[in-house]
C-alpha cells in the first residue's frame, strides 16, 4: 500500500548541497572553521547529529559525513548508474512513495574498502523540499544508527539534484509480498512470530535514544526479509529523531500510511513512540489474519480491520473466526492467544495504555517459545550459511 499524505505542508529545509546555479555539486567541499568549531562544542555534550540541526544550519551534510556516518560511502551518479547497469529494467525492485529501487553489485573497485556484495539503489523522484527531508533522514538516522534490525545503508549520492541511497540486498524482499501471498505458501505461524519479534526489536532500539527515534510509517512493505527470514526495518524517510518537535511545520504536517497510523496522531497530530505502538500493533493484527487493514472492496462492516476485528481479539470463541485460514490450525494455540491479546493492547485508543516495545519484544519471545503447535508440518530445520541461527522451513 503506497503511503499517503493526510495533509502536507512543505518544509523548507536549507539544502546546502544544492547549488541554485545548477552547475554540478557534489557536496564535497570542506566544512568552515566557524561550523567545526560549533560542532565540536556540540560533540561534548552529545553523540548523535540531529534533523533539526540541519534546519537550524549548524551543520552541513559534509560535516555530517566526515564525523558521524559509520562506514557510508559516498558515490557519484555515474558510479550507480553503472553498478545498476544504467538503471536497467531488468535490475528493477520496485516503487514506492520516495522513487525507483533497482538491484545492483558493489565491489572493491567500485570504492577501496567495499565489500563485494549485491545492493538495493533506491532513486529519489526529483520533487523539492519534502523530498529531500526524506532523503536527508535516511542518511542522518541510518547514517549513525546500526543495529542488526535496521537495514543496512552502505552510501548515498548527492550530486546536482541526485539524491539516491545504497542499502545492502534483502533477498526476499518485503513482508507485505509474503504475508499476502504474492509469492508461494502461506508463511508458518513461527516464522511470522520471528519476523515481528526482528521488527519489533528494531522499533524498541530507535525508541531507547536519548532522543527517541519515532519511525511513523511501520507496515509490512516496509520490513524487508534476508534469506533466513530476519527481518529490518527499512524506509526511514518520514521518521524523526525527536528534534523536531519543536518545529511548527513538522508538527502541523500529519504523514503515513493509511490504516496504520494512531487515531490520536490522525486527529491530532500527536506523535510519540506510542504512535509506532499503535501502528505494530496493526501489522500483528494483519499477521495473525493475513488480511489488509485496509481493503476497499469488502464490505462496509469489515473495510476497515481494526475496527472490525479489535473486539474479537480478546473472545477466544470469536478469535478462531479472525485467525488466517491458510495456517490451517498450526499453530500454538496458546501463543495465538497470546499474540492477539498483544494485538488488542496495541491498538488501544488510548496511547497511555498501550505497551512500551520493549514489552512488546519480551511477550514475542514468549510467543516464540510455544511450541505446542496443532498438527504441526513436517519441520525441517535448515542451519543458514553465515547465520548462527537456525530457522524452521516448511515443507510439504
Ligand atoms: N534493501 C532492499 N533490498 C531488496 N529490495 C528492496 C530493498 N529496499 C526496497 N526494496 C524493494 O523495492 C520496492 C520499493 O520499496 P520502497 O521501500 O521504496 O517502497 P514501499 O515501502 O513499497 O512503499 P512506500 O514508499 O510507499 O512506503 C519494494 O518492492 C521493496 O521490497
Amino acid at each position: 500500500m503506497k503511503r499517503i499524505r493526510f495533509s502536507w505542508k512543505n518544509i523548507c529545509l536549507p539544502i546546502s548541497c544544492i547549488n541554485n546555479t545548477n552547475q554540478k555539486t557534489t557536496c564535497t567541499t570542506n566544512p568552515s572553521k566557524e561550523r567545526l568549531l560549533l560542532l565540536s562544542k556540540q560533540t561534548s555534550v552529545r553523540s548523535r547529529v540531529y534533523l533539526s540541526d540541519f534546519s537550524n544550519s549548524t551543520i552541513s551534510l559534509n560535516d555530517l559525513s566526515n564525523s558521524y556516518l559509520i562506514d557510508i560511502h559516498i558515490f557519484t551518479f555515474e558510479e550507480l548508474k553503472t553498478i545498476t547497469q544504467g538503471f536497467s529494467k531488468y535490475n528493477y525492485l520496485g516503487e514506492g512513495g520516495f522513487g525507483e529501487v533497482y538491484k545492483g553489485f558493489v565491489d572493491n573497485s567500485v570504492k577501496t574498502g567495499l565489500k563485494a556484495q549485491p545492493v538495493a539503489v533506491k532513486a529519489l523522484k526529483r520533487e523539492g523540499g519534502q523530498g529531500h527531508r526524506e532523503w536527508l533522514a535516511e542518511v542522518v538516522i541510518l547514517g549513525q544508527l546500526k543495529h542488526p534490525n535496521l537495514v543496512n545503508l552502505i552510501g548515498y549520492c548527492c550530486e546536482d539534484d541526485h539524491r539516491l541511497l545504497v542499502y545492502e540486498y534483502m533477498e526476499r524482499g518485503n513482508l507485505e509480498d509474503h504475508l499476502f501471498q504474492k509469492y508461494g505458501g502461506a508463511l508458518p505461524w513461527l516464522t511470522r512470530v520471528n519476523i515481528l519479534l526482528g521488527a519489533a526489536k528494531g522499533l524498541d532500539f530507535l525508541h531507547k535514544e536519548e532522543k527517541p527515534v519515532i519511525y511513523r510509517d511501520f507496515k509490512p512493505s516496509n520490513i524487508l526479509l534476508s534469506s533466513d527470514y530476519s527481518s529490518k526495518l527499512s524506509d526511514f524517510g518520514l521518521a524523526t529523531d525527536g528534534s523536531e518537535a519543536d518545529d511548527a511545520d513538522f508538527t502541523k504536517s500529519v504523514m503515513g500510511t493509511e490504516g496504520y497510523a494512531a487515531p490520536e496522531y490522525i486527529s491530532a497530530g500527536h506523535l510519540t513512540t506510542m504512535s509506532d505502538v499503535f501502528s505494530f500493533g496493526v501489522v500483528l493484527l494483519e499477521m495473525l489474519t493475513a488480511r489488509k487493514t485496509v481493503k476497499k472492496y469488502r464490505s462496509q462492516r469489515e473495510r476497515n480491520l481494526v475496527e472490525w476485528a479489535r473486539p474479537m481479539l480478546k473472545d477466544p470463541n470469536k478469535l478462531e473466526q479472525i485467525i488466517d485460514p491458510s495456517l490451517e490450525g498450526r499453530y500454538s494455540l496458546e501463543g495465538i492467544r497470546k499474540a492477539a491479546v498483544l494485538a488488542y493492547q496495541c491498538l488501544s485508543h488510548n496511547a497511555k495504555s498501550r505497551p512500551t516495545m520493549a514489552t512488546v519484544v519480551k511477550t514475542l519471545e514468549r510467543i516464540l517459545d510455544l511450541k505446542d503447535i496443532q498438527n504441526g508440518p513436517f519441520v525441517y530445520i535448515v542451519p543458514v550459511a553465515g547465520a548462527n541461527k537456525v530457522h524452521d522451513i516448511k515443507c510439504n
